[in-house]
């Protein structure tokens, strides 16, 4: 598999670009020279099956960029006609820790309102693809990481990590969007209510029981073949009706949160920047630190 990415149709799938011409590509599309700094992207050809990989150590904990540049990649291959993503992580213990609440703490009302509005466009980004879309789940995942899995299609985890929604463990409501998409994985509504409400972490093998992930793979290679699988499982000539039969189940969802976006900004702006919610910021964040 090269790193690169595809920019038209070719055969029903995708044409190649050079790695060469991936700066002028993201430059293109988004105003910013900077090429992608916290992911890399490779496509196959033969399958046009994208994987991105995230790759901002320690732990890809999500700031406004990082997000920022996984959206872009989205649009970039729902452009060229992918058929398929598969995100993962290039850490061998962390998919995606969540938000980077490093920058969410003690932190300007502007940077605040970035990093929110970030989430928020990523979400509605990957959630409304019509791109086929897998989580190879290589490593732990809470929080704004779960929403990463959530939102995908299908969901491959690796034996002996954490998967789950820590949102009210760490003093803030889980926005009505991620309750969407937790239904939208688990429907029995009195499970979700009691994962959420608890901040219920599962560790792999509890999860796919609980129908949080669909198979468990025993290494990420085996995991990424089952992946190419299930993205290949689709024939070529369903995928439109696929992606409008996908956009069609998760529309109302979709819609929810355009009429409440700028709401929900205002509720985490004012959680956020709450003196004991910052005090208990900084202690989450020293707690660890004293862990390493
Ligand atoms: C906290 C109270 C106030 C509320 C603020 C919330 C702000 C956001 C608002 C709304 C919600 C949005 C959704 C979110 O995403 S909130 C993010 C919540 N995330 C977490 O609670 C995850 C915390 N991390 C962990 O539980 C573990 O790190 C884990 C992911 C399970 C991995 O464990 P392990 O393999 O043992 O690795 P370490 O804990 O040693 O971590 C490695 C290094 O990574 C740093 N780290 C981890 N998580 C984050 C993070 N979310 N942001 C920034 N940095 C993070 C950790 O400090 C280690 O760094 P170092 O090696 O420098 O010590």
């Amino acid at each position: 598999m090269a790193a690169r990415i595809m920019n038209l149709p070719k055969h029903g799938l995708c044409h190649l670009m050079r790695t060469s011409a991936l700066a002028r590509h993201y430059a293109g599309s988004t105003g910013s020279a900077s090429p992608p700094q916290f992911t890399t992207l490779s496509v196959d050809d033969k399958t046009g099956i994208a994987t991105l990989t995230l790759n901002r150590p320690p732990a890809n904990a999500l700031n406004a960029a990082f997000m920022g540049e996984i959206a872009r990649s989205i649009k970039e291959l729902e452009k060229s006609k992918c058929r398929g993503l598969i995100l993962t992580s290039s850490s061998e213990r962390i998919f995606c820790a969540g938000l980077d609440l490093k920058e969410c703490y003690q932190a300007e009302a502007s940077h605040l309102q970035g990093i929110w509005v970030a989430l928020q466009n990523l979400w509605h980004t990957l959630y409304s693809t019509p791109l086929i879309t897998v989580a190879l789940i290589n490593g732990h995942t809470v929080a704004g990481g779960g929403m990463l899995a959530l939102s995908s299609e299908y969901r491959i985890m690796l034996p002996n990590f954490k998967i789950g929604i820590n949102e009210t463990m760490v003093g803030l409501a889980v926005p009505m969007w991620l309750i969407d998409t937790y239904l939208n994985v688990i429907p029995n509504r009195r499970v979700a209510e009691w994962d959420l409400t608890a901040s219920r972490i599962y560790k792999s093998e509890h999860a796919l029981k609980a129908g949080l992930v669909d198979e468990l793979a025993a290494s990420k290679e085996q995991g990424l073949e089952r992946a190419v699988a299930f993205i290949s499982s689709y024939p070529k000539h369903s995928l439109v009706a696929r992606a409008i039969t996908k956009r069609q189940f998760r529309e109302k969802d979709l819609k929810n949160f355009e009429d409440n976006r700028q709401h929900d900004l205002e509720i985490f702006l004012s959680n956020i920047q709450k003196p004991n919610v910052q005090s208990y910021l900084g202690e989450y964040l020293e707690s660890l630190k004293k862990k390493a």
